[in-house]
């Protein structure tokens, strides 16, 4: 069995460094020319995977914006799911979870378990419940070649006083999860399948990320202000690792199904420039 490591090793290496978030909110949604019901959101998601499907390496519906549509919202991220496998994207479902561990276990049967409907390659979980109640969810992915992406330095700014505030051994809250993150990772080829979230907003902050032996996905890039030439800053020797994300930035240019592949391709060419140390 391929690990996600490798399986997102390969990928990011046929298609390129980006991740396309599905966020159809329901400003988004108006300005394509959609209405703000289940219609709408099935047309959104649908022309999202007709347009990149096919040439993004990652794909991260938000299930905020399925599940504001109840059981029928749902089935449509079901269905959204479904598609993006067949395109061959591999699809990171944005749910970011976290809970006591034996609740973390159902999460983890509900997208780690190949059998479940909503399984997909990926999901985010939050580890302020503790990283070690996450568990469950590292032993289900890793026993069917699944991922997991921890939050660790988020993109908005109430994340910090949480984030950077010191244990008792003087590390920060995020640098204890980075580096149970790379205890996890530890030994690897081509790469872990434990991700940490790394918003590129933050600036520099002095965390340590050189043993991550895993993928850092950058959010907060376009719509909230950070840029391509900020991942340098935030991740220096880390940028090899970085799986930039965009979601606003690129869908904005919808619902046309050519300026959305412009859009993504001129986030791939902003981001690649940097990650190749060429900008
Ligand atoms: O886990 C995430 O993807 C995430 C982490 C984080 O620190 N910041 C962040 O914005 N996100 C998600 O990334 C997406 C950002 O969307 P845009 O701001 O439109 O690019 C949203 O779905 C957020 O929920």
């Amino acid at each position: 069995m391929e690990t996600f490591g490798a399986r997102l090793h390969r990928a990011v290496t046929e298609r390129g460094p980006l991740c396309v978030g599905i966020d159809p909110h329901p400003g988004l949604l108006a300005r394509w020319g959609l209405d703000d019901d289940v219609r709408g959101l099935e047309r959104f998601a649908g022309t999202v995977v007709e347009a990149l499907g096919d040439r993004v390496a990652v794909v991260k519906p938000q299930s905020a914006f399925f599940e504001r549509f109840g059981a029928r919202g749902v089935a449509i991220l079901e269905s959204t799911i479904r598609q993006l496998r067949n395109c061959g994207s591999l699809v990171l479902l944005d749910v970011k979870r976290g809970d006591i561990g034996s609740t973390v276990a159902a999460y983890a049967s509900a997208y780690l378990d190949p059998s479940s409907p909503l399984y997909v390659d990926a999901v985010t979980a939050s580890p302020y419940l503790g990283v070690g109640s996450l568990a469950p969810m590292f032993e289900l992915a890793a026993a069917h070649g699944g991922g997991v992406f921890v939050l660790a330095l988020t993109s908005n700014p109430e994340g910090a006083a949480v984030q950077r505030a010191r244990a008792a051994d003087g590390r920060t809250v995020a640098q204890t999860v980075i580096d149970e993150i790379s205890q996890l990772n530890a030994g690897a080829q081509p790469s872990g399948s434990f991700g940490l979230v790394v918003g590129a907003t933050i600036g520099e902050t002095g965390h340590d990320l050189s043993a991550v032996n895993g993928p850092l996905l950058a959010p907060g890039l376009g719509a909230q202000g950070g840029s391509a030439s900020d991942l340098r800053v935030v991740f220096g020797s880390s940028l090899p690792a970085v799986l930039p994300s965009y979601s606003r930035e690129v869908l904005n240019a919808g619902p046309d199904l050519t300026a959305l592949r412009a859009a993504a391709d001129r986030a791939l060419a902003d981001c690649r420039a940097v990650l190749a140390g060429r900008d």
